[in-house]
Order: structure tokens, then sequence, then C-alpha cells
């Protein structure tokens, strides 16, 4: 069985079909990387694997269990996903430790020893150690983006979607947070992510997929999209990144 199995999903906005149909299948331990042009979807892909929109026709199965279904509890299910955004959205007024132990403590009822234990584990892990007491505005960009991905990984969850992680950030951050990605990775973490680095999609994906309008128009192992993609739209769109780098 499959983590997550999405089937002929569908989303419309205002008379608009932003999805056209998904069919994507993820398995545990998978990196996929959703990529494409802006407003290809790829974000509505997500926020709909999440429950943050409901999707107008198809199915989303996780671990088998069909969480588009209206009895399906959007909460429970959330429980079992971590989400980061390209805003980092840490609340201000707590600490790292407090926006890593919230979640938690509140939503899982884990002891508060307990959490601020992990949370230390986890900001050691990602070089954040020194700043479980700080408050996001005392952390450079790279630093709070890396603080909001520790936040979603501290409920353990089954599955991390990652929305552009890296797209708000300077330059010279876009490395430590791309790091961050990695040292999940190879922690086993399952995850669909969304970006515009293709070097780095090239390197950490197992499974690339293109999305066009709203289709996943073509998927395959990240030698088999860079190098040899199957499709006219995919090597356009291949091809206008290479551009716009040189511009
Ligand atoms: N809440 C919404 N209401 C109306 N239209 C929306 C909404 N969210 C997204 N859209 C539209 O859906 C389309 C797909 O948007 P989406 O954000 O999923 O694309 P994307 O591929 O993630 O783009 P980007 O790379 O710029 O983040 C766009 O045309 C967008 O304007």
């Amino acid at each position: 069985m499959s983590l997550l199995t999405i089937e002929g999903l569908w989303k419309n906005y205002h008379g608009h079909n932003v999805l056209r149909g998904i069919d994507l299948t993820v398995e545990a331990h998978e990196v996929v990387c959703l990529i494409g042009a802006s407003g290809s979807g790829k974000s509505t892909l997500l926020r709909c694997v999440n429950l943050l929109e409901t999707a107008d026709d198809g199915t989303i199965h996780l671990d088998g269990e069909e969480i588009t279904d209206v009895r399906a509890d959007a909460d429970g299910v959330r429980k079992r996903m971590g989400i980061v955004f390209q805003a980092f959205n840490l609340f201000p007024h707590m600490t790292v430790l407090d926006n890593i132990t919230l979640a938690p403590r509140k939503v899982h009822k884990v002891g508060r020893e307990q959490a601020e234990a992990q949370a230390r584990d986890l900001l050691a892990r990602f070089g954040l150690a020194a700043k479980a007491g700080s408050y996001p505005d005392q952390l450079s960009g790279g630093q709070q983006q890396r603080a909001a991905i520790i936040r979603a990984m501290a409920t353990q969850p089954r599955l991390m979607l990652l929305d552009e992680v890296t797209s708000a950030l300077d330059p010279e951050l876009v490395t430590e947070v791309l790091g961050v990605i990695r040292e999940l990775k190879e922690g086993g973490m399952t995850m669909i992510l969304t970006t515009h680095e293709m070097g780095f999609c090239r390197e950490i994906a197992d499974t690339v997929c293109f999305l066009d309008g709203g289709v996943l128009l073509e998927r395959g192992t990240p030698e088999q999209i860079f190098s040899n993609p199957g499709r006219p739209r995919t090597r356009e769109f291949l091809q206008s990144v290479i551009d716009a780098r040189r511009l």
C-alpha cells in the first residue's frame, strides 16, 4: 500500500479548473518534487492534500484511509502531516522552543518535559540549539525557516509538505534551508515539495512531477525529466528556467 494515493483530483476556483484530474502516488520515504510554471497548481495540490482546500472531485488516501471522505476527521488527518510555507509563520510572541512545542503539547497532548526534550533534540540536530530561547525576530530568515521546518517535524508526521520554502530567502540563506531538507531525506522522511530550485530538485527528488495548467503532464526520475524530458512542454519549461537564469 502506498503512503499517499491521489486519484482523479479536480479543483476549481471561480469557474477556472486549477487541478485537472491529478493522479499521483507517493511511497513511504519517497521524495516527490512538483515543478511547473507559476500558477500551474503546485501549491493548490499541496493544500488539497493537507485538506486546507476541498477538492471538487477525486480522492486522496493516506495510509489506505480516504481522507477526502466527508466523514474524515480533518484535524486528525492534519496531525499526521507537517506543512511549511514560503512565509515562515512562526508565532512572533513565542520563543523558538515554545513555537516548536506548541502542537505536540496542545494537539498531541505530549507532556511539557517530553515535548521540550524532543524539541531540543531536533534543534540540536538542525543546528539551532543556541536559539531555543530566542524570539523569531531575533533570527535570520534562514534560521526562521529552519525553525518552521523543525516545528512541522515536532509532531512526527507521516508526510511533510514543503511549499516553496526557500523562495522568500536571500540566496546565501537558501543553502542552509536546503541542508535541513537534505537531512530530512537522509532520515527517511516522506516529502512532497514544490520548488523553483531545479538544481536542488534534481539532487533530492526520487520522483519529479511536471505540472502544466493543472495537469500532471510528466513524471519520472530527475535523470529522465532533466536530461531527457518526453514532452515538448516539459522541455520548454526547463529551457525557460535556464533562460531566466541567464538574464
Ligand atoms: N484561493 C484561491 N482563490 C482563487 N484562485 C486561486 C486560489 N488559490 C490559487 N488560485 C489560482 O489557482 C491557480 C494555481 O495557483 P497555485 O498557487 O496552485 O499555483 P503554483 O503552481 O503553486 O504557483 P507558484 O509557483 O506561483 O506558487 C492560479 O491561477 C491561482 O491564481
